[in-house]
């Protein structure tokens, strides 16, 4: 089966190591130098202080991973609109595309492009850090959930695919909890610990922190209520704290992106629960803090911010 990476940034590149040994993969990403370095001397992924490299095909133009059975769509959101021209160029007229992405919407720009009926999700609890042009380090192993939409004998075949790489993979036929379940995490972690600049775990340890995450989240589960989204535990706060103490050590990508300079997923994450909070007449005003705070951080760079 020819598998397209569209994308190999942290997780992607985690996603890519582990699945080369098992079928034609090909990871399509926009980075001139990741490209040429993975190609040249391999993709070398660190786990554990162990750095194992493995022979992978990468390629800039999405053109040449043609005709891929199924590409997993890895961008960070800023990019969604790329990656879906590239699926569109990558796919076999009847290949699916899968998005693993955090946050709301990115499915909706991969349908567009390709057809709702071409396009699944998921979402992976796998940690990733990119250490440089052709270098991951794998941050800790997690589970993968697909969606059994669009195409159930496909989803099959890639959970499959992922368990023999040694990726822990399920389907799931309720999308909405999935989802949800982890985008509630984003929304409680990401965007404060890249105000804060903090790692993870300060969120659970600083009583301040704290209670902005809880009033957080609590906006948000009422914007899943209202739309009749069962999420996948009861006492959600409390689940975002334990996230926040499992990944103690993490920084969040918000504020990797942050620390780097580099557009964050605060759109799609927090500003996707203002966007439905408007349209569901519940007020949100913590989160739209936090997306008003994070846009004047994105937009001030170069003046003096
Ligand atoms: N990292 C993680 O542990 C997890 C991430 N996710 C989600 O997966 C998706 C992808 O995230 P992630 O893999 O973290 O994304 P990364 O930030 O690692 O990579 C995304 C892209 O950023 C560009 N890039 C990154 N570093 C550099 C650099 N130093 N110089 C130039 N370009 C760079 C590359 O884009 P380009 O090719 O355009 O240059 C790269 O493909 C997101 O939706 C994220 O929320 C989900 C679960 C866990
Ligand atoms: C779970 C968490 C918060 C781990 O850092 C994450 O998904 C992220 O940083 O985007």
């Amino acid at each position: 089966m020819r598998i397209a990476i569209i994308g190999a940034g942290a997780i992607g590149g985690v996603f890519a190591w582990y699945l080369a040994p098992h079928c034609d993969l090909v990871i399509v990403d926009q980075w001139a130098d990741h490209v040429a370095a993975l190609n040249r001397d391999g993709l070398h992924c660190e786990r554990d202080g162990v750095t194992k490299a493995r022979r992978v095909r990468a390629v800039s133009d999405p053109a040449l991973a043609f005709p891929a059975q199924l590409a997993l769509v890895l961008v960070k959101a800023h990019q969604t609109t790329w990656a879906a021209e590239a699926c569109a160029a990558a796919l076999a007229p009847d290949g699916l595309a899968y998005t693993l992405q955090n946050g709301l919407g990115n499915h909706e720009v991969l349908a567009a492009e390709l057809g709702a009926t071409r396009v699944g999700q998921g979402v992976t609890t796998l940690g990733g850090t990119l250490l440089g042009p052709g270098r991951v380090r794998h941050a800790g192993m997690g589970a993968t959930t697909l969606s059994l939409t669009p195409n159930s004998a496909q989803a099959n075949a890639l959970a499959d695919l992922l368990n023999q790489a040694g990726l822990p993979t399920s389907i799931t036929g309720d999308l909405d909890t999935l989802i949800w379940g982890k985008l509630i995490v984003n929304v409680g972690i990401n965007a404060i610990t890249a105000l804060l600049r903090v790692r993870n775990g300060v969120l659970a340890e600083n009583s301040a922190a704290r209670s902005l995450l809880g009033a957080v989240v609590t906006e948000a589960v009422g914007v899943a209520a209202a739309q009749g989204i069962t999420l996948p535990y009861t006492d959600t706060v409390a689940h975002v704290l334990q996230v926040a103490r499992a990944t103690a050590a993490n920084q969040s990508s918000m504020l990797q992106d942050r620390l780097r300079g580099a557009p964050t997923e605060i759109a799609t994450i927090n500003g996707a629960i203002v966007a439905l909070g408007a349209k569901l007449g519940i007020p949100t005003p913590y989160n739209a803090t936090l997306v008003a705070l994070i846009t004047a951080l994105e937009t001030s760079q170069g003046e003096g911010g």
